[in-house]
């Protein structure tokens, strides 16, 4: 602990600890005595410098072309894109996804820059034909104003920089609460920003915890709009808190998502897609494939490659080249999949690998749970209804597509999922009765393309989208424009 390297907040263009002193050790999932750093635990004092750092920069942003706004965020893909080994490193050390992930991951959030700078060089309205042929009347788009940025810890750097980048393209200054299990990897995106010479005050980083600084910029009322990525329990206060006040909001939340797999699949295709969608990141995504429905005649061969396959995964830390599946993000997140498979056993469905911590050698130290695959969940099970965030993949066999589509619909979520078949009928069928924002054909449930949008139906989201042409939607109200010469 004494030799660990601390980790400020970012207000006003400085970098500043908390008005307490106050401060939390972030662990190495993989190795609990690795503290990656110490970060500070904010009080709503710090919150309040800055909301009001937001505050005074926003004219000056809002008036600065788009433009040249989006050259601020070129220059901090290329600082963000020279520091990936580190940055990666980090979130590999701090929420436990393999290196290749991570690095992966910073790379899209490279990606993610570029895309929203050249945003900085697009229309922002359309012109309308007025009913007085001497006038004109067209729309532009304004920044809502300060936006709070509340962000989970599975994507510690894509999720913030497509909340943040759209967010100041389009004008708006940001106060960003990342979460506090990755508030390094947080720290270190906010740097890339401050060094490509962000105006002091545009981007505000709090850490802290969620119930003093997240509830606390869902209820400010100088932030006039929250975007939220994590927890559905989170996600309805947030909501309920904005809504209160008036503030716009966003809610990304979980996921249950299903894998449909038809006789006519592609085994090798179908079995690897649903180990890669359900075990990457350790299930830890919003789009992780969880419920895996597959239709009888094909069920036998499927589950028999799909075991044999998964005991062939190397389980260990992420740093290490040789890993596949790295632990679970914390301590508490890996009870709560232990809780889930104690449930899926009590409740009846059948352990057919897995369902138990790993803590052979290094292991021992770190929070690994087995990939785990139950048979014979049904409906009613909490496994198959709720969201686990963990390598756990529930089977179920079904007689037919109609079946299979009433099953993969029965939940409260529709995030992501996919069909594995050759038949087109299949297909346009699933693509149309399928009740979710992301619907794939042989493909796996996660992987989110940025330039598209991508949100869930039903509890999944807000109903709103994010990325792609969707973000200006969330960050920008629409003006009206009626000129009489
Ligand atoms: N959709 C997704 O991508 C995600 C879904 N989840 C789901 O949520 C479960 C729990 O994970 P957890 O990390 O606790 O998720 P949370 O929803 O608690 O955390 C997400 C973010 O919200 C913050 N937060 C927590 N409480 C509040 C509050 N009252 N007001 C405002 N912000 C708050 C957190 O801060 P802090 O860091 O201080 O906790 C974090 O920054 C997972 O098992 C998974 O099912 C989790 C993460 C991402
Ligand atoms: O699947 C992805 O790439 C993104 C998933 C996601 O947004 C999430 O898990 O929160």
């Amino acid at each position: 602990m004494a030799n660990a390297p601390v980790f400020q907040n970012y207000i006003n263009g400085e970098w500043r600890g908390s008005s307490t002193g106050d401060t939390v050790a972030s662990v190495n999932p993989a190795n609990r005595h690795d503290i990656v750093g110490i970060v500070p635990n904010s009080s709503r004092d710090d919150l309040e410098s800055a909301v009001a750092a937001a505050d005074a920069a926003r004219t000056s942003w809002r008036k600065l072309a788009g433009p040249a706004r989006g050259q601020l965020l070129y220059k901090a893909a290329d600082i963000l894109e020279s520091r990936i080994d580190d940055i990666a490193e980090t979130m590999t050390r701090e929420m436990g996804k393999t290196f290749g992930e991570a690095k992966g991951e910073t790379a899209r959030g490279v990606a993610l820059l570029r895309y929203y700078a050249g945003e900085g060089m697009r229309k922002v309205g359309d012109v309308i034909p007025a009913t007085d042929a001497s006038a004109l009347m067209f729309t532009t788009r304004v920044p809502l104003g300060v936006v709070g940025v509340i962000t989970p810890w599975n994507f510690p750097v894509a999720i913030p920089v497509w909340k943040i980048a759209p967010a100041l393209v389009y004008g708006n200054t940001v106060v960003w609460k990342p979460a506090t299990e990755t508030a390094v990897t947080a720290a270190k995106v906010a740097a890339c920003f401050h060094d490509a010479g962000l105006p002091a005050g545009v981007l505000n980083l709090v850490i802290g915890s969620g119930s003093v600084i997240g509830q606390g910029i869902a209820d400010h009322p100088g932030i006039h709009g929250v975007t939220f990525t994590g927890s559905n329990a989170v996600g309805k206060r947030i909501a309920q808190a904005a809504l209160a006040r008036g503030a716009k909001y966003q809610l990304e939340m979980g996921g249950k998502n299903p894998v449909i797999v038809l006789k006519d699949a592609d085994l090798e295709l179908a079995v690897n897609a649903t180990i890669s969608g359900g075990l990457r990141s350790t299930g830890q995504k919003c789009t992780a494939t969880s419920r895996v429905i597959v239709e009888k005649e094909i069920f036998p061969a499927f589950r028999e490659k799909l075991l044999e396959k998964i005991a062939a995964l190397k389980v260990g830390d992420g740093m290490e080249a040789s890993t596949w599946l790295g632990p679970c993000a914390s301590e508490s997140q890996m009870e709560t999949v232990l809780g889930y498979i104690r449930k899926g056993v009590e409740e009846g469905a059948e352990l057919l690998c897995g369902g138990e911590r790993l803590q052979e050698g290094k292991m021992a130290d770190g929070f690994f749970v087995a990939p785990t695959v139950f048979d014979r969940v049904t409906p009613e099970m909490t496994i198959f209804r709720e969201e686990i965030f963990g390598p756990v993949l529930a089977l179920v066999q079904a007689e037919n597509l109609e079946e299979a589509l009433r099953l993969a619909n029965d939940s409260e979520y529709g995030l992501s999922a996919s069909i594995f078949t050759r038949d087109i009928g299949s297909i346009l069928t699933f693509i149309q009765d399928m009740d979710a924002g992301l619907v794939r054909v042989n493909e796996e449930t996660a992987g989110v393309e940025l330039q598209a949008p991508f949100g869930g139906m039903k509890n999944s989201s807000s109903h709103s989208r994010e990325q792609g042409t969707a973000a200006i939607e969330f960050y920008t109200a629409i003006k009206t424009v009626f000129v009489k010469g």
